[in-house]
Order: structure tokens, then C-alpha cells, then sequence
């Protein structure tokens, strides 16, 4: 058995290339990377992806989810259909880390279209850096469970 913590990563065609650099750069981090692909560049759908990854994160398999289309909004709009998966799209840090503090986001989207590499990188820094602070915020996310029950 191991304790290594574990985050899925999927995309659809827009984002190959950014979602392998953000699988290596959270594995030098000490993360287990789960890269459900795709490995090739051809057309695809982003929910397929969005569902994908959100299943692995709503069955407790993986702890967290990084996801990438062109916008970071379709294969969030997927995600967030899976009960259990609380997803935002980023382009900043600030969002990234609130999205755990406030709102207990277990997967993180963003733009491969949107955004580069290196803001890629800070953003999932910031959201893995980041711990959901409870209090009032867990009344709300309690909130937000109850509309999926
Ligand atoms: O951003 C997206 C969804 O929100 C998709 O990546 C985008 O719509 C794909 O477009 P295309 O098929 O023209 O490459």
C-alpha cells in the first residue's frame, strides 16, 4: 500500500500537450498522477472527458481532478453533472485557492485555449496549496450537496 495521494487528469484534443506537462510538473511534487488521456490530438468530446475524470474523483479513487478543454467551460459543465464533484474553471490564482478554501472544489478546470503553461502550472500550485477553511463555508457547501440529493 501506498499513501501517495492521487489526481486524475483529462482533457479533450485542445489541451494533450498542457495536460502531460501538468501531470509531470504534479508528479515532481509528489502526487500520483492518473492520466486518463487522451494520449493523441484527434477531435473528441469533452463531456466523455469530464465525465471520466469526475467519476474517478466521486468514487473517492482519486483525492482530486485536473481538467482541460479550450475554455475549461464545457468539460467543467460535464463534471459538475457527477454527484459529489464540486469543479470551478480558473485562470488565476486567487480563484484557484479560493475554490478550496470557500468552496471545497475537488477538481480544478482550466483553458488550454486561455491560458499558458506557466500560469497553468501557478494555478494548480495554488489550488493544491490551498485547505477548505470549513465554518460558514461548509454550511454552504452542505448547501450545495442537499441540491444534488
Ligand atoms: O472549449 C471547449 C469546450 O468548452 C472545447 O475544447 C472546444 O469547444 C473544442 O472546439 P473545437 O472542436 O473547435 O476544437
Amino acid at each position: 500500500m501506498t499513501d501517495t495521494k492521487r489526481i486524475v487528469l483529462s482533457s479533450d484534443h485542445t489541451a494533450i500537450d498542457l495536460r502531460q506537462t501538468i501531470a509531470a510538473h504534479i508528479s515532481s511534487l509528489g502526487w500520483e498522477a492518473v492520466d486518463i488521456g487522451p494520449a493523441t490530438p484527434e477531435s473528441t468530446h469533452y463531456p466523455d472527458h469530464g465525465q471520466a475524470a469526475a467519476q474517478k474523483v466521486a468514487s473517492g479513487d482519486c483525492q482530486f481532478g485536473i481538467i482541460l478543454c479550450g475554455t475549461g467551460q464545457g468539460i467543467m459543465m460535464a463534471a459538475n453533472k457527477v454527484k459529489g464533484v464540486r469543479c470551478g474553471v480558473c485562470s488565476d490564482t486567487f480563484s484557484a485557492a479560493m475554490i478550496r478554501q470557500h468552496n471545497d472544489a475537488n477538481i480544478l478546470s482550466m483553458g488550454a485555449r486561455v491560458i499558458g503553461e506557466g500560469l497553468a502550472l501557478s494555478i494548480v500550485d495554488a489550488f493544491l496549496s490551498a485547505e477548505f477553511e470549513g465554518g460558514r463555508h461548509a454550511i454552504r457547501v452542505d448547501m450545495i450537496k442537499a441540491l444534488e440529493a
